[in-house]
């Protein structure tokens, strides 16, 4: 593919220079597989799709109605087709960031996205536009970092709170302890995050002094893709950089502010970093709460869930009934008092959740009745 194409389909006053000079380098694209098409995706593709000409293509940045998508052609923009996507009476998802997608090439025009691919992962926060319903922010990715940084806002119930939406998502959570140059105690730190987190792999890393950098690189595989979960400043982008081995996203200190002095984030993107690891980095993701996360919560849980059940009557309170084994496990000192108050506030906060995504459903059923 050649550049001058790519250059003329780039929505200039959103892409950040350096993105784009980093993906122009990745402009000979032949092979959606170093953007993670597997098999999964491919057998997905039926005989309709073939004798309408579609071909798959995976979506990198969405600008309101206007798609970032790459194909075997290269990069191009593209747009729903409408039939498929806003008639009425039809409730098809929209593509998100990483989603695959069949488009049909339109030479000398925005390409035309037919359908959605079904996901193997995928996040989804209340729609916060709406203030109602679900919205798909990362989808396909394989492994969800779980970020915490190693100096003073270290905070390991946050960490038990990204588990648990991991887990529901269908990636792989994995920890990455940020800062570490900062940090006098590390083996202390990922002591702290092995009790919460049994199984999970733990990266302690510095984007500074680059420990730990080759670590996490060996362990993505190429095609991979990767999504990171943590609070702003944590050093996100710093990673990506240091992953890179340039400088492909803005950090901090060189930053445009705005008026509250903050940064702000405005465009989704996906992100392929050489030797074809990627990389999702979308503000939604910056601002995920929790959603659906009651199976979540049992797999980060399962060792306090084990204790519940052995509680005499299957509905106890845990409170004063006789024969309450998580009385017993807390007096013994098999469960931490900590522990047991995160599992209820997460488990609080899920029931929740669930309360208003089922209400918001109901809501939406009779506004159409009424409509
Ligand atoms: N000492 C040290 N500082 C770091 C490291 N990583 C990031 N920082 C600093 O931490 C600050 C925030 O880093 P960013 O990478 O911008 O953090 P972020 O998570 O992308 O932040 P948001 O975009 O606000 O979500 C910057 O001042 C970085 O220089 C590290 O490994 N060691
Ligand atoms: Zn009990």
């Amino acid at each position: 593919m050649n550049k001058q194409i790519i250059k003329r389909i780039e929505p200039k006053e959103s892409v950040s220079m350096n993105i784009e000079h980093a993906i122009e380098k990745e402009a000979e694209i032949t092979d959606l597989s170093q953007y993670g098409f597997t098999t999964f995706f491919e057998k997905q593709i039926t005989e309709e799709d073939k004798n309408k000409n579609l071909i798959p293509a995976r979506v990198i940045e969405i600008h309101r109605e206007v798609f970032k998508v790459v194909s075997s052609y290269g990069q191009s923009t593209a747009r729903l087709k409408g039939a498929n996507f806003y008639a009425e009476n039809t409730s098809v998802e929209y593509p998100a960031i990483g989603d695959f997608v069949m488009i049909q090439k339109n030479q000398g025009g925005e390409d035309i996205i037919y359908r959605l691919l079904d996901r193997k992962s995928f996040f989804s926060r209340a729609n916060p536009t709406l203030g109602m319903g679900e919205q798909v922010v990362a989808t396909n990715f394989d492994y969800v970092f779980l970020m915490e940084s190693l100096n003073f806002d270290f905070n390991l119930a946050k960490l038990e709170r990204y588990l648990t939406v991991a887990w529901e998502s269908g990636g792989s959570p994995v920890v990455i302890l940020t800062k570490a140059d900062l940090c006098e105690e590390v083996e202390d730190y990922v002591e702290q995050v092995e009790s919460i987190a049994p199984g999970v792999d733990i990266f302690p890393i510095s984007s500074v002094t680059g420990e730990g950098l080759e670590e996490v690189l060996d362990y993505i595989k190429p095609g991979k893709t990767v999504v990171f979960l943590g609070s702003s400043g944590i050093g996100k982008s710093s990673l990506v950089n240091a992953l890179a081995g340039e400088e492909v996203m803005e950090t901090n200190e060189i930053r445009e502010i705005d008026s509250r002095g903050r940064h702000t984030t405005t465009h989704r993107q996906l992100i392929l970093l050489p030797n074809n690891r990627i990389i999702i980095d979308t503000p939604g993701m910056r601002t995920l709460g929790i959603w659906n996360a009651n199976d979540g919560v049992s797999e980060t849980f399962s060792d306090v869930e084990d204790i519940t059940r052995m509680c005499k009557f299957s509905n106890c309170n845990h409170d004063s009934e006789p024969g309450c084994a998580v009385k017993e496990a807390l007096e013994n000192g098999n469960l931490t008092m900590k522990r047991w108050k995160s599992y209820l506030k997460l488990k609080r906060e899920a029931r929740f959740m669930e309360r208003k995504a089922r209400m918001s459903k109901q809501t939406m059923k009779i506004k159409k009745k009424g409509k």
